[in-house]
This record gives structure tokens, C-alpha cells and sequence, in this order.
């Protein structure tokens, strides 16, 4: 089954346009990496498929509801860990997953439930009590994951999870997301190509708003003819060889 069909969607602000024209279709329980270089459109679509802005046109059916008609229902089964880790740095770990619990619905009892299950899974509990700020980049990150797992969302977005991590913490939590594959659908965004080929199913590359090429390593380097999908990124962002 389809987890996420977008058709068309496009979105400019005044004569830029940041996305254009995407198709794309991902499966339920796929994990789903879209790459592209700075200003590719990444953030933008993510944006756009999480209801947080409307597309110019086009639309997106995420397990079947469209992000233009649909937004409620498309915020209450998805979520997202941004670029910005979003931890509240004054509460503490524990404060941060239960406040997250309780504003999607859940009641205290059930809201200590959830954060006690995410702190174990997330090898935070030792934590739990000491406020945000105090912990690793890498360590934020983490709970930033579980504060976005915390409602149980059946897609899940991930922009730049491993950003400015060191090489371990980025292994950690390598581990971590390649335990949620096949359990919901992901879509992460990153600039580490290395990240993209360890995790995903496939791979989406996005240059100048458009979507230049979608397959599995395998698939993106026999199409472009490339050795390396690092060879392959490289053809396919180059403006000068893109617009010639
Ligand atoms: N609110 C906005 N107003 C005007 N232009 C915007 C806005 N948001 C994004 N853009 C532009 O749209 C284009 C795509 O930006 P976007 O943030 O989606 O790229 P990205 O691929 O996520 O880049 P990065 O890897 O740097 O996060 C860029 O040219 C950007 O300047």
C-alpha cells in the first residue's frame, strides 16, 4: 500500500520556486531518504507533506488523505523530529516526552506511561531527571525522535537527524532509526550520503526544486552511469550540466 502519493506539488515564493512539479510515490513502512544540496527543496517538501504549508498546486495523499483538503487528519498520523532540535532545554528529559504525550491527547496516567516506555527504548532513562540542555547534541537528537514517536505517528519525518553529530552518536542513532524501518513510513532528509545509502529502501534526489532521480543505490548509479552514488550526486546537482 501506498504511504505517501504526491502528485504534482509545487510551491513558489514570488518567482522562486522551490518545489516543481514533484511526482512521487513511497510505501507504507518504506524508509524513504531525499537528498539534494542546500536550497534543493528538501525542507520545503517536508513542510508542505506535515501541513505546515500549502502547496501553490498539486497535492499529496498521505495513507490516503490529501494534504490540501485533509490537513487535520494528515497532522494526527504524522510527525516530525525538524532540523532545529525541537527540546524544550529548561524541562527535563522526562517533562519534554511527557508534555508531548499530553499534547496529543494522552491523560497524565497515560502520558508517564508513554514517556517511561521512550526512555527505556531510547536509552535516556539514566537521564530522564536532568534538564535538556545538559545533554549531548547527540543525546537531543535522540529524544527529538522520541518526542516525535511519542504520539505514535504512522509517518514520520526526519530532517537531518544526525546533523553536527559525532561519528558514534551518528551510529547510535543509525541503530535506533533502522529499528523503526518496516514499523512506519520515514522520510529523512540528509546531507551525509553515506547516512542515505546505510538506511533507506530508496533514494530521492532533488536539485533545483525538481526530482532528478529515484531508486536504490543500485538503480541511481546504473541509471546515471555513475560508480558511486557520491558520483552520481554530483551529476545530478551540477547547475551547469542540469540547465545545459
Ligand atoms: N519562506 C520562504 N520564503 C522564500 N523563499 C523560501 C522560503 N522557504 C524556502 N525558500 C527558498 O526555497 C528554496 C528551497 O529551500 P529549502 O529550505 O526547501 O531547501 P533544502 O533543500 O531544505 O535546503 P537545506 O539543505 O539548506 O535545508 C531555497 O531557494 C529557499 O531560499
Amino acid at each position: 500500500m501506498t504511504g505517501i502519493a504526491i502528485e504534482g506539488l509545487t510551491k513558489r515564493f514570488r518567482e522562486r520556486t522551490a518545489v516543481d512539479d514533484l511526482h512521487l510515490s513511497i510505501g507504507e513502512g518504506e524508509l524513504f531518504a531525499l537528498l539534494g544540496q542546500n536550497g534543493a527543496g528538501k525542507t520545503t517538501t517536508i513542510r508542505m507533506l506535515c501541513g505546515l504549508c500549502a502547496p501553490t498546486s498539486g497535492d499529496a495523499r498521505l495513507n490516503g488523505r490529501s494534504i490540501v483538503r485533509e490537513t487535520g487528519a494528515v497532522k494526527e498520523m504524522i510527525n516530525v523530529s525538524p532540523q532545529e532540535t525541537a527540546v524544550a532545554p529548561k524541562l527535563s528529559v522526562r517533562e519534554n516526552l511527557v508534555f508531548m504525550a499530553q499534547l496529543y491527547g494522552a491523560s497524565q496516567a497515560q502520558a508517564n506511561e508513554r514517556a517511561d516506555e521512550m526512555l527505556a527504548a531510547f536509552s535516556l532513562a539514566d537521564r530522564a531527571q536532568e534538564k535538556t540542555k545538559a545533554l549531548s547534541g547527540g543525546m537531543q537528537r535522540r529524544l527529538s525522535i522520541a518526542m516525535a514517536l511519542i504520539s505514535e505517528p504512522r509517518i514520520l519525518f526526519l530532517d537531518e537527524p544526525t546533523l553536527g553529530l559525532d561519528v558514534r552518536a551518528r551510529r547510535d542513532l543509525w541503530k535506533l532509526i533502522e529499528g523503526l524501518k518496516g514499523k512506519i513510513t520515514i522520510v529523512l532528509t540528509t546531507h551525509y550520503l553515506e547516512e542515505a545509502a546505510a538506511l533507506a529502501d530508496r533514494i530521492g534526489i532533488m536539485h533545483e526544486g525538481r526530482m532528478r532521480v529515484v531508486g536504490t543505490v543500485e538503480e541511481i548509479e546504473r541509471q546515471t552511469g555513475a560508480a558511486t552514488l557520491e558520483e552520481a550526486f554530483l551529476q545530478l546537482t551540477d547547475t551547469e550540466e542540469v540547465s545545459a
